[in-house]
């Protein structure tokens, strides 16, 4: 990938094309092709094919898809299995189409089965039954994959994927109800220190283990698999260590500065038990994170902070 070649991020304003696009631009990419979904909705095939012969891309991130915590993933079943298979299936078939020379696909850990042994290896796809609450997503992310093979297979298309964990950092969303755990927890301890709440209450029994990426990190790990990594087989993305929510919730606590007492709904579902990333594979590769979940936290705080400014003065 050179510093002129022309290059699409798919879903760059949300958080990991976001991401994406600021490592690209640091490295000194200066051919970036981005489009909102209002300009460029991803599940029209037509569209989808006549943005890739107008743009002519050489190389694709694909980081646009319906995106949301396990309340979301488990409400919004239909959106997330139908959104998320036709923007695999259109964005892949139009790089094959037109001749993208590189394109990177974005999965996910919860596409592995829910009791798999941890720490959870690449092979271990397909080995046994999904989590309940998204498993509509992980269908569409396990056909995503399974195209990168396919047309690598018949076509011989340099199609990678990659699987990460759960990520957190800037542009993240925080809405109370859609959002993945972490950033909803920041805004809960932050809004119950504002009105001087004496309790935030945490879904779930608080016992589930889930490991956390920085998304800058992750971005940077991507953009490195696109400059060195070729294979057919899926490359997990990831630290290698866990916590508890119990734990997270406790760190979050500390960095908004609340004093209160945390709270555990046990009515809400906890979902998978553990899904802690094997990263053993990425490591032989050369790459490893460089962001602690400390440093992360404090600049999601603030992060979180900003758009709340941003949203009091519109
Ligand atoms: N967040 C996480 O914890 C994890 C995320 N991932 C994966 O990383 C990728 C990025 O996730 P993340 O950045 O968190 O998600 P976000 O919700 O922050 O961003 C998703 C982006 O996808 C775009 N998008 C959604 N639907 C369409 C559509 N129909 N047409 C065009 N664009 C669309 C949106 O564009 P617009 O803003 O223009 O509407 C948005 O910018 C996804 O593939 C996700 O599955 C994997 C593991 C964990
Ligand atoms: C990235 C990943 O994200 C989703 O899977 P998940 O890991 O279960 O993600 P989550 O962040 O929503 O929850 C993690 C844990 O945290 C607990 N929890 C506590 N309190 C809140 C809370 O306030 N909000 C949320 N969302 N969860 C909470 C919650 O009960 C659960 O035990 C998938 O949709 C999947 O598709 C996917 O890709």
């Amino acid at each position: 990938m050179k510093a002129n070649d022309p290059v699409y991020i798919a879903g760059h304003r949300g958080m990991v094309g976001g991401a994406i696009k600021r490592k690209l631009e640091t490295l000194g990419y200066h051919n970036i092709i981005t489009r909102s979904s209002g300009s460029l909705d991803l599940r029209k095939q037509e569209e989808v094919d006549s943005f890739f012969a107008a743009e002519k891309p050489a190389y694709v991130f694909l980081a646009a898809a319906k995106v949301g915590g396990i309340l979301a993933n488990n409400t919004y079943r239909a959106e997330f299995l139908y959104d998320n298979l036709m923007i695999a299936a259109n964005v892949i078939h139009a790089a094959w189409k037109h001749g993208v020379t590189k394109l990177l696909f974005l999965g996910s850990s919860c596409i592995y089965p829910r009791m798999a042994p941890q720490p959870i290896k690449e092979s271990f796809l397909l080995t046994g039954l999904l989590e309940p609450t998204n498993e509509p997503y992980a269908i569409a992310k396990i056909a995503g994959i399974k195209l990168c093979e396919a047309y690598r297979d018949q076509y011989g298309c340099n199609f990678i994927s990659v699987m990460p964990t759960n990520l957190f950092g800037i542009g993240d969303n925080y809405h109370p109800q859609n959002a993945h755990v972490l950033p909803a927890l920041i805004r809960r301890f932050h809004e119950a220190k504002m009105n001087n709440k004496p309790s935030v209450t945490v879904w779930g029994t608080g016992t589930p283990r889930r490991e956390f990426l920085f998304a800058d990190d992750l971005a940077d790990a991507c953009v490195y698999l696109m400059q060195h990594y070729n294979e057919r087989e899926p490359v997990n993305i990831g630290k290698g260590e866990d916590l508890t929510i119990k734990q997270l919730a406790e760190h979050i606590r500390e960095v908004v500065c609340y004093k209160g007492e945390i709270i555990f709904d046990a009515g809400k579902p906890d979902g998978t038990p553990r899904k802690l990333m094997d990263v053993s594979a990425l490591r032989r590769l050369g790459w490893k994170h460089s962001t602690s979940l400390k440093e992360g936290l404090v600049i999601a705080y603030r992060d979180f902070l900003q758009q709340d400014q941003l949203k009091l003065h519109a």
